[in-house]
């Protein structure tokens, strides 16, 4: 069994982007700068965004967080993302989620401009990358391909089971890995909350993606031997024992499923890293005028 230590690869791709930006720099190009919203007052929510804008420091971006209580209103909201959008110093923003249940969160993504879109949220963005065209992927599957990739595991040919049909993480993820490309070129399952039985489905996949935020919800008689399993599960569950009164606990019983990986990701330190580091590829990727021109 192989650990796919998102940790790792994570500073790998973020030292990639430091040395990249270092360069820009040199050659006095612009820098790339990403804005980040926050509404309210989420543990998890804060704990992410200030991940991110740490990570920019640490690799040379320029960054902006915009707070607001969570009584704001969504006019006020669309306004700020008008702004963010005509501002020729922000490459790309995200507007972090879920907000509150006053604000419709489908017309704020939809007011993002698709071109500083670098959550890839919005229905430019996933349209494009269903069709194949160039688009910002989001940085959850996106993370994903890059643990793949990085690994060297074959994925040609074999049957990729994903759990959880969210806009952000499951159905992008059965989209990119039925694609012909690597790593692709998989017999897809998309299973949620309406599949008849689960464990028939996940004990015939060569590779396991769940993100459903159910701790434990994969055990060890549900995975085939060999198998590779993807855990994009990060729930709070509270640990007496730990200064902050909680630990991450994802989707999948590892320590019974682990024995029987061929790779497996472990929660804390596999997806979630990986998904800051794609976030950061997407903003590079915008200021550079990669994607849209
Ligand atoms: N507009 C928007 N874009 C997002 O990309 C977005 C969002 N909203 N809302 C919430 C989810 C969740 N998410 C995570 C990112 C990093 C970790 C991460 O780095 N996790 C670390 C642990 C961090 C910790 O200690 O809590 C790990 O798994 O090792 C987790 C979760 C991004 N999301």
């Amino acid at each position: 069994m192989t650990l796919l230590d998102g940790k790792k690869t994570s500073e790998a791709i973020q030292n990639e982007i430091a040395a990249e930006v270092a360069a820009i720099k040199a050659k006095g190009g612009k820098v790339p700068h990403l804005a980040a919203v926050l509404v309210g007052n989420d543990g998890g929510s804060i704990t992410y965004v200030t991940n991110k804008v740490a990570t920019c420091e640490r690799i040379g971006f320029g960054s902006s967080l915009i707070r607001y209580e969570d009584t704001v209103t969504e006019e006020e909201l669309l306004n700020k993302i008008k702004e963010l959008n005509e501002d020729e110093e922000v490459d790309g923003f995200i507007v972090q989620l879920p907000l509150p249940r006053h604000i419709d969160t489908e017309k704020v993504i939809e007011a993002i401009d698709p071109k500083k879109d670098v959550d890839g949220f919005h229905p430019t963005n996933v349209g494009r990358m269903v069709a194949g065209l160039p688009a910002y992927l989001p940085a959850t599957p996106a993370g994903i391909l890059q643990l793949l990739m990085r690994y060297e595991i074959e994925t040609k040919g074999k049957h990729c089971v994903v759990i959880g049909r969210s806009n952000i993480v499951g159905t992008p993820m059965s989209i990119l890995m039925s694609k012909s490309a690597y790593p692709g070129n998989c017999t897809v399952t998309l299973c949620h909350r309406h599949t008849t039985d689960l464990a028939y489905h996940t004990r015939q996949a060569d590779i396991i993606i769940v993100a459903v935020g159910q701790p434990g919800l994969i055990t060890a008689d549900m995975v085939r031997e060999g198998a590779v399993v993807i855990d994009v599960g990060t729930t709070r569950v509270p640990d007496a024992s730990r200064k902050s009164g909680f630990r991450l606990r994802g989707d999948v019983d590892f320590d019974s499923v682990a024995p029987k990986c061929s790779y497996i990701t472990p929660v804390p330190g596999g997806v979630g890293p990986l998904t800051i580091a794609m976030l950061m590829m997407n903003t590079l990727r915008a200021s550079k005028k990669e994607v849209y021109g």
